[in-house]
């Protein structure tokens, strides 16, 4: 398999005003497979726009080497085939969705034989075709979300580099969108995304990379996630009472117990013995108590 994003040891210092430095980003390394969906992930200011401002070539590091698909990220090649929406994405908003996609077929010399129809498709994926020939001035900032995002998806990019792709969209935008994403991983492309939406990560992201004040604390899969902070809630049925600690009634006769997974093998056979019915054994991946741990602080601190 193809590396399709190659990180080495990345510095990147600013100055400020006053011109002191300030290094946001303390050597930073790690390599996203191609075909994989890699989520980067970390609290405000952690260095996440950052590192993919580099990646894309917005910026430049103060030290160290990227690649993209093997190209140093300082070649203009290297970005061929990228799709690429920004934080806060910038659109001529004297254009309409259907002129900034058609654009980006044109600049991209994709083959589609009715350009129209084609963008059109895309649009309504993103429910704004019904706007497709509006200029973007009058839009709010998630039809604006929605247009970048159809547009980095129309060109049929090989590598996906979002930052913060689900931000400024309602819960049915980023369901629907966390579809659109799944379905273009799942046809091959590689998508690279940092999120806050912890919940979406965990639906898209086949591993996590964790930042924290400029340096990479953790990558991981889901499994190793689950392997080290796993818990399972248990769901059972049960009309009497039953000696099994922490378990909370739900209703008449259905119970539920969260257990480590040290323990679920017991729990399991105590409710056997107990004659209860077993439901469900589902597990607790939690994302954010492995992210608060990764950072060594305090739930009640950190807004992520
Ligand atoms: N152009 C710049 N000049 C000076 N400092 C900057 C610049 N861009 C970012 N920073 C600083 O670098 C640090 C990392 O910022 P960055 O935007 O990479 O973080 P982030 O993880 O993307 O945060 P958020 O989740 O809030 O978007 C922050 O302290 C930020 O203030």
């Amino acid at each position: 398999m193809a590396i399709a994003i190659k990180i080495q040891d990345i510095r990147k210092t600013y100055r400020d005003a006053r011109l002191k430095r300030s290094e946001v980003l303390k050597g930073i390394s790690f390599e996203v497979e191609e075909g994989e969906a890699f989520g980067f992930i970390g609290p405000n200011g952690a260095g996440k726009s950052s590192t993919i401002k580099i990646l894309v070539g917005v910026s430049r590091p103060t030290s160290g080497e990227a690649e993209i698909f093997g190209r140093p990220i300082a070649e203009h090649a290297s970005r061929i085939g990228m799709g690429y929406v920004p934080e806060s994405p910038y659109l001529n908003d004297y254009l309409t969705p259907y002129e900034v996609l058609s654009a980006g077929i044109a600049l991209h010399k994709l083959k589609v034989p009715d350009v129209r129809r084609y963008c059109l498709e895309w649009l309504e994926r993103f429910r704004i075709a019904h706007v497709a020939d509006k200029k973007i001035r009058s839009f709010s900032k998630g039809m604006v979300q929605r247009t970048a995002l159809a547009h980095a998806l129309a060109v049929k990019p090989r590598l996906l580099i979002l930052d913060e792709p689900l931000s400024g969209l309602d819960p049915i935008g980023r369901r629907e969108t966390v579809d659109i994403l799944h379905e273009y991983h799942s046809q091959g492309g590689t998508l690279f995304f940092s999120s806050h939406v912890l919940h979406d990560v965990e639906r898209l992201a086949q591993r996590f990379g964790f930042i924290h004040k400029g340096l990479i604390k953790t990558v991981q899969t889901p499994a190793e996630l689950l392997n080290k902070h796993g818990n399972y809630s248990v769901f059972f049925c049960c009309t009497g009472q039953i000696g099994i600690e922490g378990a909370v009634r739900l209703d008449s006769s259905n119970w539920c117990v969260e257990v480590s997974t040290a323990a679920l093998w017991d729990t399991l056979q105590r409710l056997r013995e107990c004659g209860a019915e077993l439901r469900e054994v589902r597990p607790m991946i939690s994302l954010e108590k492995a992210f608060l741990e990764f950072i060594g602080e305090d739930i009640k601190t950190v807004a992520v």
